[in-house]
């Protein structure tokens, strides 16, 4: 990057060549709702299973419903057509959730389940196999639903379901999302839908284009964000109200805060509940320090510093605002270093933009704000800054933001630094919050001193 170009200029080239990039192409973005945006971008980014070795958690409503777990595909006694799709996907054996989920999801009597796994874990794949194995092609009315919370999950998901039934023809799909139209009086003849709930509302209820009471499975994808949001919640329980007393229910998320798993154990009767926890972010291959600086300023010579010294693989550095993030990146660049920003202004398709650029290496410096804190893996990322500590609206460390910015470092077992720059009394207090919190030393670094920094690069 030249040392002249003006920041202005050069974000709007940025911007530019996103624009350019995308082409015509414009999904919409819900910026109402991020987390299922989130949602979308890990999925988008991600190019492998995140494999867990934390333990399942597994508890029953009803206790004599039979539970066991597969260690092969072949185990499920899948149609053949099938297994041939999931091998077609370069799937060899069940990743840990799948291992468990899929004889419940696939077990006669049917039985429901609610499962919670982090990202990444193969809960789309589960859900999509037991989707495919449940529909009776000769019936030629919908059988399965699948509500996602926006049009952009819901093509993601058929896109799943379309790979893994590649030999099997015979099963149609459906998608009910916006740009989708059916005439009134018409039935739709597709064995699966998957679609967003207002249009399912539509055509289910008003335009009776298909019979709720005739599915045999409902599948309620990412469901924190469905029962957590409100119009979604309203539309979701009215289609489920609707459903008949022998329709297999199967919810998926990420996560459950507890209220909403004890709604979600309320609507779906009788399930099995699974839960992969989360592997737990460790700090324990990650050295944290902290600098002491006068203001912003000294705070930018810290990072340039530091980055300067030990810039070896690629740094993320974490803002409290937008506002701080666009002046750090504008200094950055204009000092010569190739920066990318990203911030919630953004749509989904720059985000994933500026995270490809940065995953391939083309920018070796991330500036971001929360909005990247939770669940995106950039493996080589080696240093994180938190250019402001994470603070919570009142104004106290917020420990678990924490935990999830530093965990972008050190994945996978390497080592990685984290640094802290602390400007005033209430920063350093903070830092000593985070430090009792997880019982780890924050270390004290001098940033002006370049044999210090050295070392902790070594
Ligand atoms: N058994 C498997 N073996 C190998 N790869 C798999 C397996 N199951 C899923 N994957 C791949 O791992 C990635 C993550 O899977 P999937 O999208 O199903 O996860 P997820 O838990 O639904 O994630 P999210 O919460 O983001 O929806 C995908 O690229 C998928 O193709």
């Amino acid at each position: 990057m030249s040392q002249k170009i003006d920041w202005a200029k050069f974000a709007e080239e940025q911007e530019k060549s996103v624009q350019k990039k995308l082409g015509d192409v414009s999904l919409s973005s819900n910026r109402n709702n991020s987390t299922a945006e989130a949602s979308l971008l890990r999925k988008l980014m991600r190019n492998g299973l995140v494999e867990s070795k934390t333990d399942i958690e597994i508890q029953r409503q009803n206790p004599n419903s039979p539970l066991y777990s597969v260690k092969t595909f072949e185990a499920l006694n899948l149609n053949p057509n099938l297994l041939k799709g999931v091998y077609d996907m370069g799937f060899n054996a069940p990743s840990k959730i799948q291992e468990t989920a899929l004889p419940t999801l696939l077990a006669n009597p049917p039985q429901n389940l609610i499962a919670q796994a982090q990202s990444g874990t193969g809960k789309t794949a589960a859900f999509v196999l037991a989707m495919l194995s449940r529909v009776d092609a000769s019936l030629k009315y919908p059988q399965v639903l699948c509500l996602s919370p926006t049009y952009e999950l819901a093509i993601q998901t058929g896109e799943v379901a379309a790979h893994m039934a590649k030999f099997c023809p015979e099963i149609e799909m459906k998608y009910a999302v916006r740009g989708e139209e059916v005439s009134r009086g018409s039935h739709l003849t597709e064995h699966i839908i998957i679609g967003t709930p207002g249009k399912v509302l539509d055509w289910a209820l008003k335009f009776r284009v298909f019979d709720l009471k005739k599915l045999t499975v409902f599948v309620l994808d990412e469901a924190d964000v469905m029962i957590a949001t409100q119009g979604h919640q309203d539309q979701c329980i009215r289609i489920h109200k609707n459903l008949g007393p022998n329709c297999q229910m199967m919810f998926f998320s990420a996560t459950y805060d507890q209220q909403i798993m004890e709604f979600a154990e309320m609507i779906v009767p009788d399930s099995i509940t699974i839960r992969l926890k989360r592997e737990e972010e460790s700090l324990d291959n990650i050295q944290q320090y902290y600098v002491k600086c006068s203001g912003p300023q000294e705070k930018y010579n810290a990072v340039t510093n530091i980055y300067g010294t030990v810039g070896v693989g690629q740094a993320i550095i974490f803002c409290h605002t937008r506002r701080t993030a666009s002046w750090l990146a504008e200094k950055m660049s204009k000092d010569g270093h190739a920066v990318a920003v990203l911030t919630g202004d953004l749509t989904v398709e720059q985000r994933i933009n500026v995270l490809d650029r940065f995953r391939s290496g083309q920018e070796k410096v991330l500036i971001t704000t929360n909005v990247l804190s939770r669940g995106i893996d950039v493996e080589q990322v080696t240093i994180v800054v938190n250019f402001d500590l994470p603070i919570d609206m009142q104004g106290k460390a917020d420990c678990d933001t924490y935990l999830h910015r530093i965990g972008r470092t050190g994945r996978f077992g390497k080592q990685g630094i984290a640094i802290n720059l602390v400007d005033s009394q209430e920063a350093m207090n903070i830092c000593r919050d985070i430090e009792k919190h997880f019982n780890r030393k924050i270390h004290y670094l001098n940033a002006d001193d370049s044999d210090e920094i050295e070392k902790i690069g070594a």
